[in-house]
């Protein structure tokens, strides 16, 4: 087995994608979904359109493709990092939700967190990652009284702030 600490070229093996995911390309110009190194936990996604994003603002962008999950799947949108670094684009409803039984356009709503600075995105760019996970679906048990925890109802905050774990500081 290749060591990738020892020896950075080498190469570790990583399952080829085994998950079919029907796509279907509203735009035959663009590319489709496409991950960009094996073992890549996201397939980018581009923009239909040329966007302009002043500072702070928002937009609804086509990426030009649908998909058909599998039940038992669903399929996140998220921000690409680069992008965020460098010039604050995000995605206002991080991570997106693509439900298994959508069939419209994948769509991503980004936003221009930047205070100074517009952005400028070209039909084509690469603007979002598309994550596919299994989905667990939930039957509502209802009680009178919750299990308890170690936790309990302790939250926003209760274990303190930047500093090491403990009790909150009033
Ligand atoms: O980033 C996203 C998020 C959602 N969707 C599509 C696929 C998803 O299945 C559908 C509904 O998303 P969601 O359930 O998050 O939105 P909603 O406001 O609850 O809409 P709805 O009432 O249609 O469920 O919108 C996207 O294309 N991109
Ligand atoms: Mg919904």
């Amino acid at each position: 087995m290749p060591d990738p600490i020892s020896d950075p070229t080498a190469t570790v093996p990583t399952a080829d994608p085994t998950l079919e995911v029907a796509l279907h390309r509203l735009d035959s110009d663009l590319p489709p979904p496409a991950y960009a190194h094996p073992g890549d936990a996201g397939a980018d996604l581009v923009t239909a359109v040329d966007v302009h994003l002043a500072p702070g603002e928002r937009a609804l962008v086509p990426t030009g493709v649908a998909i058909a999950l599998p039940e038992g799947y669903a399929a996140l949108v998220h921000p690409r990092s680069g992008l965020a670094a460098r010039h604050g684009l995000s995605i206002v409803n991080t991570p997106g939700t693509v439900d298994a039984g959508y069939r419209g356009e994948i769509k991503v709503l980004l936003i221009n967190h930047d205070l100074h600075e517009p952005i400028e995105l070209a039909r084509g760019d690469r603007i979002a990652q598309l994550v596919i996970q299994r989905v667990e679906r939930a039957a509502f048990v209802e009680v009178d009284v919750l299990p308890e925890s170690v936790r309990g109802a302790g939250g926003y905050g209760s274990t303190g702030g930047f500093g090491s774990t403990g009790p909150a500081k009033s």
